[in-house]
């Protein structure tokens, strides 16, 4: 069995408050989720909102053409005398996904019509989508209200369209109120009362039950699910493509055309456009979904992959990390001294995990390259030897002036300085380390990530904790400086890097 997978993040997605994409965005997630993630279809618009929208449409629509993918590209319209069509048609799209009413409750309250002056509006739509050459969805909006409250009028309204010329039938539980009981037997009666049709079904997570309602819905007969990158839409949102493509392979064997190894990528690229950051425990994509925390699992690991599943980190370019902290045991150590390349007697693993365990208890925030600094402190630095230190350093900050910095830095016992000027006073200092560096002919890593935070209270004089991520050849670290100054902070974290790649390159 094919599960067709329709993503609608540039469409119901944007319609998460406060989201807005750029032209040049929408193009760029078009592209991503067509030709690497695979999706079969996207939904880039609504017809009609803004000059915006048109901009975008007409950018997405013409690559589209000149790659051949104007059948997979769908926009939402109105049955609004044909103006949605237009709107569509001058744009150059080819698929509209025509708004219907699924509820008797709003076709009568909202449209104030009755369901045949409906029917008779949808057949126009339909007979004018022909002669513009534009192939026709229809959405019943409010479907699953409608099955519940009026049933009768969704089977009179999809046996009146059944025999037109419609590719799909898309059943959204609008509101996101089904359970997967009720998503099942609603999709089976559909299936069951009008064969042959093709049914998407499109669910929202307000009871955060919309990957288990296409569970259902799949099972009943559906043909295709709609979905948005990291769940974005309105309200609660949408269903989330990554869960969804792992629940489909994992716990219903069908196929579909996702490739879950990209899933990763869009998350990232749609949470930089939106402006929506993922949650760290949002399956599949989140960043500590696949960190074991307590030492029962890593030793499990260990001893053979006891805590295996089929929801493998590798499968989606990630990899198992172990977190560390006050439910850390030996093997959660062991484990990340593994990634580092240290091995410890068994005494001196008790006494590293009895310490993690007790920062842990502080809330302490450990990650792997703190270990050996732990080590150093609990085992009288013997793992990281500080063979760098700093002996002094001087920032300038002068209004209207470039920042100035003086260092003075020890090496293996000899001591170098080095003065130069920089963007602020942080490069200027990283100005002054790469001279010295530059000189003795070794490299630094490349800074890719600085992140600042303060505890909770937001006092001027709190402490400030900085972590900065390294990148030097394939190998990707963070190292973190907890100090009553910001700069302070960032150069301590620079530190702590200096005598980790000094560690490594002499290992
Ligand atoms: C499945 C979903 O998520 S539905 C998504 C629907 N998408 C949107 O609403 C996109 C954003 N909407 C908009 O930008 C605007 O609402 C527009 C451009 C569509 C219409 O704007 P306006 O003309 O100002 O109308 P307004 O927003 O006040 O009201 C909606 C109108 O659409 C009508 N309407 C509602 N559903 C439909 C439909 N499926 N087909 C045609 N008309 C509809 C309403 O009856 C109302 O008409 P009325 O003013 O004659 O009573």
């Amino acid at each position: 069995m094919y599960i067709e997978i329709m993503d609608t993040t540039l469409r119901d997605g944007e319609q998460t408050s406060g989201v807005s994409y750029t032209a040049t965005e929408k193009l760029n997630i078009a592209k991503m989720l067509l030709e690497e993630v695979k999706v079969d279809r996207i939904e880039i618009a609504s017809a009609r909102i803004s000059d915006g929208e048109y901009e975008a449409a007409l950018k997405i629509l013409k690559w589209g053409k000149d790659n051949n993918y104007l059948d997979r590209i769908e926009i939402l319209g109105f049955v609004d005398d044909n103006r949605s069509l237009d709107w569509i048609h001058k744009a150059g799209g080819k698929v509209i996904n025509l708004l219907c009413k699924g509820s008797l409750k709003h076709v009568q309250g909202q449209l104030r019509k009755s369901p045949e002056e409906h029917v008779a509006d949808i057949k126009k739509a339909l007979a004018h989508a022909e002669t513009l050459g534009i192939k026709v969805n229809v959405y019943f909006e409010d479907w699953s209200n409608g099955m519940r409250n009026s049933p009768e009028y969704v089977f009179f309204l999809t046996h009146a369209l059944k025999d037109e010329k419609i590719a799909r039938f898309m059943l959204p539980d609008t509101l996101g109120v089904l359970n997967p009981d009720e998503a099942f037997s609603y999709m089976k009666q559909m299936v069951d009362k009008f064969p042959g049709l093709h049914f998407d079904l499109h669910a929202h997570n307000d009871y955060d039950l919309s990957v288990a309602n296409c569970f259902a819905g799949v099972k009943a007969g559906a043909a295709g699910l709609h979905v948005t990158v990291n769940g974005l839409g309105e309200r609660a949102g949408n269903t989330p493509l990554s869960s969804v493509v792992a629940m489909l392979k994992d716990h219903l064997q069908v196929n579909f055309s996702v490739d879950e190894a990209k899933l990763v990528g869009v998350s990232k690229l749609v949470e930089v456009f939106s402006g929506i950051g993922v949650p760290k425990n949002k399956p599949v994509v989140g960043e500590h979904v696949f960190t074991q925390t307590c030492g029962v699992h890593a030793d499990g690991d260990n001893k053979g992959n006891l805590y295996h599943n089929e929801l493998i980190p590798e499968r989606f370019g990630r990899s198992r990390k172990y977190a560390l902290g006050k439910t850390s045991g030996n093997a959660s150590i062991k484990k990340n001294l593994e990634e580092l390349g240290i091995e410890l007697d068994p005494e001196s693993l008790r006494r590293v995990t009895q310490r993690v365990v007790e920062l842990g208890d502080k809330k302490e925030n450990i990650s792997t390259e703190d270990l050996p600094y732990i080590i150093s402190d609990v085992l009288g630095r013997e793992a990281v030897a500080e063979k760098i230190k700093i002996r002094n350093y001087y920032s300038s900050h002068v209004y209207n002036l470039k920042p100035v910095s003086t260092l003075s830095i020890e090496i293996d016992g000899k001591v170098y300085e080095a003065t130069s000027t920089g963007d602020g006073q942080y490069d200027a200092f990283m100005q002054a380390v790469k001279s010295i560096y530059d000189q003795l002919g070794k490299k630094l890593p490349q800074l890719t990530d600085y992140e600042i935070s303060i505890p909770p209270g937001g006092r001027t004089d709190a402490f400030v904790e900085t972590i900065i991520t390294w990148e030097l050849d394939e190998w990707v670290f963070k190292t973190r400086g907890f100090e009553s100054d910001q700069q302070a902070a960032a150069i301590t974290a620079t530190l702590k890097m200096l005598n980790l790649v000094e560690s490594k390159v002499k290992a």
